[in-house]
């Protein structure tokens, strides 16, 4: 495990975004997995200026996102797939074809879980997932629990979950109950893992997942068994590692 803290989320950001970089110009029919939430923003921002430099190019590149959100309208402002087209795929030359979200709108969800893994497992190995952490431990949607489920997934998300994302939404009730996650499996089957955490608040779910215990109810835990795993942090989120 590389871990690595930065003063500022600006640096932060650049390693990433230089990381992916390089990594696409190395491969330029890399997959991706690609994250949602605060901490990526800025990195998304920098791939859409390293793009815009002429430095790399995603037209041969698939992305696959973690997860979506279940029941949302159809463009819906707080879906990750409107999240991906604001941030990043409205601003680089990734064909949209070729990025992938679970549908959250489907009424079949398991229907789409399941259409979800057919094009993961006809993509082949992740070349990298990009990943954060939710402040009860969960990666993309996977919740603490009894049990991890390998593959793509309807879950309940945890009221926890809610009440941190409810900023977004304009009242709790309107956050939704359910998502679509991928699964553990095609993660940690990823050629390279790049965790990003940033916040002071995160500090203590950071150090469980990196020094505490592998565990189904800290799924971040599980990070620790990979191999090629980068975890980029500013001062806050470091604190008590
Ligand atoms: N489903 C996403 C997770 O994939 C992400 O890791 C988490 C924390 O993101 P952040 O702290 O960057 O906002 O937010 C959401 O719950």
């Amino acid at each position: 495990m590389n871990v690595l803290t930065f003063a500022t989320n600006e640096e932060l950001s650049a390693y990433a975004a230089d990381f992916i970089t390089d990594m696409v110009r190395a491969k330029p029919d890399a997959v991706l997995g690609l994250a949602t939430g605060e901490t990526p923003i800025g990195v998304y921002e920098q791939l859409v200026a390293r793009y815009r430099e002429g430095r790399v190019s995603f037209r041969q590149v698939k992305a696959f996102n973690l997860d979506e959100y279940a029941g949302l309208s159809q463009g819906h402002t707080q879906s990750y797939q409107a999240y991906m087209h604001k941030h990043l795929f409205s601003g680089i030359d990734l064909p949209l074809e070729q990025a992938y979200i679970p549908c959250g709108r489907a009424d079949d969800r398991w229907g789409a879980a399941r259409d979800y893994d057919r094009l993961l497992d006809e993509a082949g190995q992740l070349d990298l997932q990009l990943l954060g952490i939710g402040h009860n431990g969960h990666i993309g949607f996977n919740e603490p629990g009894e049990e991890l489920h390998a593959q793509t997934h309807v879950v309940r998300l945890k009221e926890e979950t809610r009440a941190a994302n409810s900023r977004y939404f304009e009242s709790l009730a309107e956050v939704p109950e359910y998502a679509i996650t991928m699964g553990v499996g095609p993660i940690m089957k990823a050629r390279q893992l790049l965790l990003i955490v940033r916040g002071e608040d995160k500090a203590a779910v950071l150090k469980k997942a990196l020094l505490g215990p592998i565990t189904t109810q800290c799924p971040a835990s599980l990070l620790q068994l990979h191999p090629q795993l980068t975890v980029l942090l500013d001062e806050g989120a470091a604190k008590e590692l």
